[in-house]
């Protein structure tokens, strides 16, 4: 697992997920080599590294051109450019494009780690491109997505797990150690039957 220091960051663009979320992340999606993954904002790259070291190829697309920028520099560093397609465009206008078919067809594994105020379009529109016991992943960290989400995937069908994480880590100083929190994140995993 690449560690949240090895990546290559910038203030303006947020990530990596942190390391322990994106252990579970990729445990949760059982990841293969035989998979094909979509990401729905790539960030920093955290989670499209992490799994691009174990699927077949990743598309990511992230709307924010500086974070296509440091996803890219971080695939170089990690040696996994030739496994990942990078698309800089708002994801629900590309999923809906022409030019998505090219890329974009029979998903096994699709993460949303970014929606705007478009999940439950963006959710319709991977559903369509997902195959069959193919899962959808989101991660959210508002109360309203994390409803938004769930209402949507169950409605939609999709067998649904939703694991809610807080995460201390451990700072080592002199005089004793010191568990600092991270956000709490949930994982709402869909699984199309
Ligand atoms: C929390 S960050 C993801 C961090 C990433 N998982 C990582 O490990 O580095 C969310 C990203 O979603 C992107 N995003 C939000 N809405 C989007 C949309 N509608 N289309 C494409 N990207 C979007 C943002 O630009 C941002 O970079």
């Amino acid at each position: 697992m690449i560690k949240d220091y090895e990546f290559i960051k910038s203030d303006e663009v947020p990530g990596p997920t942190k390391e322990e979320i994106r252990c579970l992340i990729k445990c949760k999606s059982e990841v293969s080599s035989e998979d094909i993954v979509l990401e729905i904002g790539c960030g920093t790259g955290g989670i499209t590294s992490t799994l691009a070291e174990k699927c077949k190829e990743v598309i990511a697309i992230d709307k924010n051109p500086r974070a296509i920028n440091i996803t890219s520099q971080n695939l170089e560093k990690f040696n996994l450019s030739k496994k990942v397609k990078l698309i800089e465009d708002d994801a629900l206008s590309f999923l809906n494009s022409e030019e998505s078919l090219k890329y974009v067809k029979n998903v096994d594994i699709a993460i949303i780690g970014g929606s705007n105020n478009d999940l439950e379009d963006m959710i319709d529109s991977i559903n369509s491109k997902l195959n069959k016991n193919g899962k959808i992943i989101i991660t959210a960290i508002l109360i309203d997505t994390k409803i938004q989400a769930i209402t949507k995937v169950k409605n939609s069908g999709f067998k649904v797990e939703i694991v809610e994480i807080n995460v201390s880590k451990g700072k080592i100083m002199e005089r004793g150690t010191m568990m600092i929190a991270q956000n709490p994140i949930a994982i709402i995993t869909a699984t199309k039957s």
